[in-house]
């Protein structure tokens, strides 16, 4: 399917079909996911299924190991299941090849990690343009939507600026932008505010619920039930189950499973947490990926390496 070319710079656009009116952003349909094999194997993900409505803002929280990284990588296609599927916008990506989930991740999905993952050589601008490159839109286009984006989120001063000159804060916020820039129809965050201090981590909530508030679908992970607390919902793992969701404030939510209680919440907010730096380096295909039209060209896909976000 050929990319769509913007029609006006603020508007980019994806060449794929948006999500029904009012159906589920995100359905997630009994994902399992094992490593190793034989006495080795150990279930990451047991059965999960969860649907997640447009603009809705989702949190996922469980002590470390429950399954939280990988749930998130099986949502934004960086990994395949071995049971269960993932649709996005009804898009079912899990059954796609690992070119084609790599160029449905770049259209659909926004990502943002603890550790921001900004391409170094390339200033705050560049960021987020490639961001936008790499999801089809043209290098005009992306120039006029970047600016506008860093202008909102109160970044142009730094514009042209390397990552490494900036603060953690500053660089978490460009990686926000750069995330929310094409307007993705999910956004999946994997501890966005772990690497922070609190003042840092305030104005990326901040951020976070701006975008939000302008109807931006969210699916984060944390370990801080500060942070956790300004989603909508909270969805509780533990051995790679989802034993409980609840809306902050200790509403239980519709789709509740098990009871966690709230020892379980603290229990599973409070657990040290690890970031997984995405690389799917079994992903070959997807650094040779280039989408037509007005696309990148193959120099961005060098740029990117494997597909790091
Ligand atoms: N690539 C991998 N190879 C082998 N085991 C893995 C791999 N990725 C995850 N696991 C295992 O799967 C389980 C779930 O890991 P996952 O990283 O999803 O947990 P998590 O909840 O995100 O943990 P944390 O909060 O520490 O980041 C853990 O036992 C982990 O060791």
């Amino acid at each position: 399917m050929a990319p769509a070319t913007p029609t006006t710079p603020t508007t980019p656009t994806t060449p794929t079909a948006p999500a029904e009116p009012g159906g589920p952003i995100l359905t997630i349909t009994d994902l399992t996911r094992s490593y190793g094999r034989g006495e080795r194997a150990r279930a990451a993900l047991r059965g999960v299924s969860l649907t997640v409505a447009a603009g809705e803002w989702v949190a996922v929280v469980g002590p470390s190991g429950c399954g939280k990284s990988t749930l998130l990588h099986l949502v934004g296609g960086l990994d395949t299941p071995d049971v269960g599927s993932v649709r996005i916008g009804g898009e079912e990506i899990s059954a796609l090849t690992p070119t084609k989930r790599a160029l449905l991740r770049r259209r659909r999905v926004g990502f943002v990690f603890q550790s921001y993952n900004l391409v170094p050589h390339l200033d705050v601008s560049g960021n987020v343009e490639l961001g936008l490159r790499v999801a089809g839109v043209g290098r005009r286009a992306a120039r006029a939507r970047a600016a506008e984006v860093l202008d909102d989120f109160g970044l142009a001063d730094l514009a042209r600026a390397l990552p490494a000159t900036l603060s953690g804060g500053q660089q978490q916020r460009v990686a926000i932008a750069r995330a929310v820039a094409g307007r993705p129809d999910l956004v999946l965050a994997d501890e966005p505010t772990g690497a922070l201090d609190t003042a840092a981590s305030r104005r990326v909530v901040e951020l976070l619920r701006a975008e939000h508030g302008r109807g931006q679908t969210l699916v984060m992970v944390t370990h801080d039930y500060a942070v956790a607390a300004e989603a909508d919902r909270v969805v509780f793992l533990r051995d790679g189950r989802i034993v409980d969701e609840r809306r902050p404030g200790g509403r239980r939510a519709a789709t509740g499973g098990e009871a966690a209680g709230d020892a379980g919440m603290a229990t599973a907010v409070g657990a040290g947490a690890s970031l997984v730096v995405v690389v799917d380096d079994d992903d070959e295909d997807a650094s040779t990926a280039r989408p037509s039209g007005d696309g990148p060209g193959n120099d961005l896909n060098d740029l990117l390496g494997l597909g790091s976000w």
